[in-house]
């Protein structure tokens, strides 16, 4: 039974209890049309968008993909990966058919009563690889951010059918399938573009070896301006591929500081560099800073595919940038010890690739 009083979640173990133990997340908030925004989503001041650090007319670099090899593309893609750690890419290889049925799963799967999602909460969860939650890491968080997700990290087929909730398993694991062409083109162009030629078994699995996809619901807020949906983070993956809807509502981080939007355009992806790139690049390429506001007025999905090294993975600076006389500025970490260190704190904006700083 949800909860009537005029502010029925003043006691933060009621909130936990509607929102956590019974897995309505915040969409079940949202749906109680609450006047108000429950105080524990309320942002310290500085955590919140200031629409006078957007800078509205720059924006990333918009990539066509048809061209790959064609030198002056990939030298756009590399130049875009250095200077932004973001880029838009279109006419690439992913149907839109994939994407809409990935997007149509992703409501489908939040759709569901919320007794039926928890079935995939970390308590309830019969694997880790399949979780249900909301917020980031709701136990550390001062403040709770407005998403709930569903994180599916793939081992493989036999895995996925057995443990992937069905109403969007054969989706999300065509969208990863169709990706991985995508994926490869850029993944090639980068490492051409720091001389490292030719991408052998060991350097695929290193820079590709796992994936992990999250569907991201953040509904409709009472008070948007107070709260985020995400909050400034950098992503640990290699790369970063992200479907987002026609809503919008991600901005990046420029090299002035400032906050740029990322449009929507229909069919693209977003493209980022993550931590584990940054740091096998020796700093080449940028994992950049982003974040997610609040709406609102409208419900808003997304769909990234994490690009990751394996658990077991050693990662560091490539040996071939160090052959060629690079300082290392990173060490060798267990990419599993980076992982856990990631989700052990809140989002703290960049600070988590200090953990692999020499
Ligand atoms: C290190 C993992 C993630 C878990 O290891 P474990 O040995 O099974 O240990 P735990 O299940 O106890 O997880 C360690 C901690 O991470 C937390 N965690 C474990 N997956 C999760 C999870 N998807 N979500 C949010 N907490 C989690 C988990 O709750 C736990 O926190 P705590 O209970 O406080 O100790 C392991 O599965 C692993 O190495 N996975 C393969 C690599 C991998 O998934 N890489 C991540 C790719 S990038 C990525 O996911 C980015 C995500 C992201 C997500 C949200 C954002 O806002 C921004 C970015
Ligand atoms: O929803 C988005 O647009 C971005 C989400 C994000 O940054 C993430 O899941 O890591
Ligand atoms: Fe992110």
């Amino acid at each position: 039974m949800a909860p009537t009083l005029a502010d029925p979640f003043s006691d933060s173990s009621a909130l936990r209890e509607f929102v956590i133990n019974q897995g309505n997340g915040v969409k079940g908030l949202s749906e109680l049309g609450l006047k108000a925004l429950p105080k524990q989503y309320i942002q310290p001041l500085d955590e919140r968008m200031c629409m006078t650090n957007v800078v509205p007319l720059e924006s990333i670099p918009i990539i066509d993909m048809s061209n790959w090899e064609d030198p002056e593309v990939a030298k756009s893609i590399c130049d875009a990966a250095s200077k932004w750690g973001f880029f838009q890419i279109v006419n690439h290889d992913v149907p839109i058919e994939v994407l809409e049925n990935v997007k149509d799963a992703t409501y489908r799967f939040f759709s569901l009563p919320a007794d039926v999602k928890n079935k995939y909460s970390k308590e309830h969860s019969s694997s880790n690889n399949v979780r249900f939650g909301t917020s980031f890491t709701p136990q550390t968080e001062k403040a709770l951010e407005w998403k709930d997700y569903l994180s599916l990290f793939y081992v493989c087929e036999e895995e996925a059918s057995a443990l992937w909730p069905s109403i969007c398993r054969e989706q999300v694991l065509d969208y990863m399938k169709k990706s991985e062409v995508v994926i490869k083109q850029l993944l090639h162009v980068l490492m051409k573009g720091l001389n490292v030629n030719g991408i052998d078994e060991t350097k695929e699995s290193l820079l590709m070896g796992s994936m992990r996809t999250n569907l991201n619901y953040y509904p409709k807020c009472p008070n948007p301006e107070l709260t985020v949906g995400v909050g400034r983070h950098s992503d640990i993956s290699t790369l970063t591929i992200l479907l987002q809807d026609e809503i919008g509502g991600l901005y990046v981080k420029n090299e002035r500081d400032n906050w740029i939007h990322v449009p929507p355009i229909k069919g693209s992806l977003v493209i980022n560099v993550g931590d584990a790139l940054q740091i096998l690049s020796n700093g080449r390429y940028r994992s950049v800073e982003h974040r997610v506001v609040a709406n609102g007025s409208k419900n808003r999905i997304s769909v990234p595919i994490f690009v990751n090294p394996r658990p077991g993975d050693m990662i560091g600076p490539l040996p071939e940038l160090i052959a060629n006389g690079e300082k290392p500025i990173y060490k060798q970490v267990l990419y599993s010890d980076y992982v856990k260190h990631f989700f052990r704190k809140a989002h703290d904006g960049k600070k988590t690739v200090e953990f692999a700083e020499l």
